[in-house]
């Protein structure tokens, strides 16, 4: 590959999904360093802000190359916890985005009655139909019920790269109960999890479940920030110092990694905060935060790999993972609307956007 200074993002992220052939570490490395040297990146530049994350070298650096000799489940296994009566969609937009940003294998947990339906839209996700919610169980059945939910998943834990918990779940206090031990479960084998949808409903209440792991991406949208801005620093969102806010709140859970959902999308792991605002669509239809989610859970795995892989030699900067992936997910999904608006303009659906995720 022939690194140019005006290469522009639709190349990088199209030479990032698509690559065809595995090149050598070595010229990978001198790509990333003439990456960094060269300073490639039309759009980022253009945000001219000391905050804004290369966005484009961290999606190039922590793709995998499709490379002949993996197997399946290299390129990740992600799992959905979410979908219930009300919401179907939400856990659907979520694993098929993990799909098709290249992730091998893609799971929904959800309730029996909302899994059918999520299978009849696609043939690609795997679904588990084991969560309960209170409708359908007896007082006394709560305990049994609980712990084979809870085995259910877990039995799976060990297999998943990453979870995302939260899109479509509902708010059913016995569903959330089982969801706050599968939560714990991930913890203990040192799952990465993110918390989205109504897992942050879940997690403001119970913020014991994440404080502390650094393994676990909070994504709250302008509803689910504001809640827990309320919740943790007791007081209400301070748009004058939206980055010393986002890097208190995050020091003030133990250092989790969360993403402020908006205009422009703000990251911070409690250490440093980081900026997506490269251009993305003007329609704000539901469902585009599940796909975020869905694709922040791939590019973490990725990254994760990569730094275990490469030892530390990593180049690209932040170095944590958390933060890599939730960069990467953000100008991804961001780069994906904005292709879908050209095409459709006001009647771009969340569908659209999804189609667009690996396009050229
Ligand atoms: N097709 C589906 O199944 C979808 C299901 N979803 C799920 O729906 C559940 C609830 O999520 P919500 O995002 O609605 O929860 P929120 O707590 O963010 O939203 C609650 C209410 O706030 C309003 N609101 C949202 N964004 C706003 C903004 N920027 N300014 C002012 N008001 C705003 C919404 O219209 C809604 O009435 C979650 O489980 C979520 O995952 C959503 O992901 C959307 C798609
Ligand atoms: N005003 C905006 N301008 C540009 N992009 C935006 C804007 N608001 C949100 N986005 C983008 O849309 C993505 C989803 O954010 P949104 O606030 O819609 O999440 P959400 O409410 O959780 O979505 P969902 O409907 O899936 O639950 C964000 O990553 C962000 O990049
Ligand atoms: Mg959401």
């Amino acid at each position: 590959m022939i690194v140019k200074h005006d290469m522009n993002y639709l190349t990088v992220l199209n030479s990032a999904i698509n690559h065809k052939l595995a090149p050598p570490l070595a010229v990978l490395r001198r790509q990333q360093f003439l990456i960094r040297v060269l300073g490639v990146g039309g759009e980022n530049r253009m945000q001219g802000s000391k905050f804004e994350a290369d966005s484009d070298n961290i999606l190039r650096a922590i793709t995998p190359v499709l490379d002949p000799n993996r197997h399946k489940g290299q390129a990740g296994k992600v799992a959905v916890i979410g979908g219930c009566r009300e919401y179907t969609g939400a856990p659907y937009f979520a694993a098929i985005s993990a799909l098709k940003i290249g992730a091998d294998l893609s799971h929904v947990f959800c309730t029996k009655d909302a899994a059918p339906v999520i299978k009849s839209y696609s043939p690609e996700l795997i679904v588990h139909p084991v969560l309960e919610e209170s409708y359908s169980v007896g007082d006394r059945d709560k305990d049994h019920i609980s712990r084979r939910v809870v085995a259910e998943v877990d039995k799976w834990m060990e297999r998943f790269d990453c979870l995302v918990v939260g899109p479509g779940l509902g708010r059913d206090p016995f569903l959330l109960d089982c969801v706050s031990e599968i939560i714990k479960q991930a913890r203990q084998s040192n799952v990465p999890v993110i918390i989205d949808g109504d897992g942050l409903f879940l997690v403001t209440n119970n913020l014991g479940l994440v404080s502390g792991y650094p393994l676990a991406i909070l994504t709250p949208n302008v509803n689910e920030y504001k809640r827990l801005v309320q919740k943790v620093l007791n007081c209400e969102v301070n748009d004058q110092d939206a980055h010393g806010q986002l890097l208190s709140l995050a020091k003030q859970i133990g250092g989790v990694t969360i993403l402020r959902k908006g205009k422009c999308d703000l990251i911070s792991d409690g250490e440093i905060v980081k900026s997506v605002s490269s251009h993305g669509s003007p329609r704000r239809c539901g469902g585009q935060g599940d796909i975020l989610s869905g694709s922040v859970a791939v590019f973490l795995s990725w990254a994760r790999q990569l730094i275990l892989a490469d030892e530390g030699n990593l180049i690209i900067s932040p170095k944590n993972p958390t933060m890599l992936g939730c960069i990467a997910g953000s100008a991804l999904l961001r780069k994906a609307a904005s292709l879908a608006f050209e095409d459709r303009k006001r009647s771009t659906l969340t569908t659209d956007i999804i189609e667009c995720l690996g396009r050229r």
